[in-house]
């Protein structure tokens, strides 16, 4: 890649960088969920903050296990983590439950999160490999409650077809898909293409609710794309966090999941992790 590698400015030894904080599940084979969000977090210079929502018993083959933390207890953190600590973004993943989602909505509201402090929110329901990270109600609570919160939703082709029942086959598709899941209430809607397969370029496109930016780089021929959404999110955060513009702010993290992809490597029998490993190498 001849383009200058994604970056933030940085903070000198001692001083103190801008935070952001993942709401998410813990991955234990540490390929997606809080351990990708945080790798990319550190990678950027930034503080990451983490309010944990489930223990998943998870490896690149699949997720065995979901251990719920209790609803008041995710609150909690949040509340811990800003009231305190202060935060530039929040990210949320994997929420697991309705009760979850709805202690989120009340103390996001408290917070100015979502209005004050920008709300990435990925519209995380299964694993790269299919097992499911909700159960069915809590997809109505996530559309019906913290979608009209976020400053950025960014759902993949599987949480698109979910959520509004569209498959998207090509730009056309994907452009009324990003319509549709603005009208839905996030200020701005960022469809992932990572899923179309079949193309030799990865689009993502992102609405306002008035334009369409097609973001596009070569597709990197792998199954090892574990955490790819989650690369991509996180470092749109840390931007956020940095006072970027939702457009600047999504095109770094493109180019930051776009090389992370790149790098990914296997591991495991199933699903290898994208990787920001890369960016210690300079
Ligand atoms: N094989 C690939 N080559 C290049 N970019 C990819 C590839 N797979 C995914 N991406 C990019 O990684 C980001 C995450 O995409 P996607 O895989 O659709 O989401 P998720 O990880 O949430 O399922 C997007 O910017 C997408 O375009
Ligand atoms: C805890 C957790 N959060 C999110 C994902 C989704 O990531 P992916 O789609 O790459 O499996 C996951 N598998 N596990």
């Amino acid at each position: 890649m001849s383009a200058p590698p994604p970056s933030l400015p940085l903070p000198l030894p001692g001083d103190t960088p801008v935070r952001v904080l993942t709401v998410a599940g813990s991955d234990s084979g540490g390929g997606a969920g809080m351990q990708a969000d945080l790798r990319t977090i550190a990678l950027l210079g930034v503080h990451g903050c983490a309010a944990v929502t489930a223990v998943t018993v998870q490896n690149t083959v699949g997720v065995s296990g979901v251990h719920e933390v209790p609803a008041a207890t995710v609150a909690a953190q949040v509340r811990a983590v800003v009231t305190d600590i202060g935060v530039g973004a929040v990210k949320t993943g994997m929420l697991a439950s309705s009760a979850i989602i709805e202690a989120l909505e009340e103390v996001f509201g408290e917070l100015g999160i979502g209005s004050r402090v920008p709300l990435v929110l990925d519209p995380v329901a299964a694993s790269v490999g299919g097992d499911p990270l909700f159960s069915g109600s809590a997809q109505d609570t996530l559309r019906d409650r913290l979608f009209p919160l976020a400053t950025l939703l960014t759902p993949n082709l599987d949480e698109v077809r979910l959520f509004t029942g569209i498959d998207v086959v090509d730009g056309a598709s994907q452009r009324e898909a990003a319509r549709v899941l603005h009208g839905l209430g996030p200020r701005w809607v960022l469809v992932k293409g990572g899923h179309l397969r079949s193309s030799p370029v990865s689009t993502d496109v992102l609405h306002d609710g008035t334009s369409f930016t097609e973001l596009t780089a070569p597709r990197t021929p792998t199954t090892n794309d574990h955490g790819a959404g989650d690369c991509l999110g996180a470092a749109t955060a840390c931007a956020l966090a940095h006072g970027w513009s939702v457009p600047e702010a999504v095109a770094l993290g493109k180019e930051w999941a776009t090389r992370c992809v790149a790098a990914a490597y296997p591991l495991g029998a199933g699903h290898g992790p994208v990787s920001p490993l890369w960016r210690l190498l300079g």
